[in-house]
């Protein structure tokens, strides 16, 4: 069974590795995540989608180790930006920037756009890669408004100017357990979760 089995998350971010560790205690699955090995291969992430960044890093990081891999490409789309920064979140205010500097850059970029007009999603695409190529991949999403001002300290990334409108609170307002009920990467797991027989 794949859940005894160990299988690798092909991320590097502990906020995300945090919601995936949540995730699968209820799931039965126990991984690694490339915080727990050595010189892992870095990947170039130059796609120019979601899913084929979530491919590649899904991939490498199978190939590498030679066991299930699954990765997570994820981001924020603002309408009011056209979709900006999508998948290029993560360095949205430079190639090493900090959440702080991504958050205070999309504040800047949105100044004197009312809050019903800061219509934004997050995206997460991910992909189960297996060793010998076979893979399957699922989505999710979630939507909500960029806030006027960073409120909460839990979560990562956008999470404290991601505005969820029925709770009056940010991502980074609420618990990771309240978070992993609605969130994107969730809903992204859980599909992806159907379809992991299929790779066994
Ligand atoms: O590529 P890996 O190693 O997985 O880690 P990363 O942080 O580079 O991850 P991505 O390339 O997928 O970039 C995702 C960006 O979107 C942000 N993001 C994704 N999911 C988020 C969430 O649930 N809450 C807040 N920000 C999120 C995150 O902070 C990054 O800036
Ligand atoms: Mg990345």
């Amino acid at each position: 069974m794949y859940t005894k089995e160990k299988c690798i998350l092909a991320t590097k971010n502990q906020g995300k590795i945090r919601e995936f560790h949540e995730l699968f205690k209820d799931l039965g699955i126990e991984s690694l995540s490339l915080l727990d090995v050595e010189n892992p291969p870095s990947v170039v992430e130059d796609g120019s989608t979601f899913f084929e960044n979530a491919f590649k890093k899904a991939k490498t990081i199978s190939e590498h180790f030679g066991i299930i891999a699954i990765s997570d490409d994820s981001g924020l789309e603002v309408d009011a930006l056209n979709g900006r920064p999508g998948i290029y979140s993560a360095r949205y205010a430079g190639e090493n920037a900090t959440d702080e500097e991504n958050n205070k850059k999309l504040l800047n970029e949105l100044k004197g756009v009312a809050l019903e007009d800061r219509t934004a999603r997050f995206r997460c695409v991910m992909v189960a890669y297996r060793p010998d190529g076979k893979w399957v991949k699922a989505e999710g999403t979630l939507e909500g408004l960029i806030s006027i001002e960073p409120r909460g300290d839990q979560g990562f990334g956008y999470d404290p100017v991601f505005l969820l409108p029925e709770l009056g609170k940010t991502l980074a307002e609420i618990a990771i357990e309240e978070k992993n009920k609605i969130s994107h990467r969730a809903k992204a797991l859980l599909a992806l979760h159907e379809k992991l027989p299929e790779l066994l």
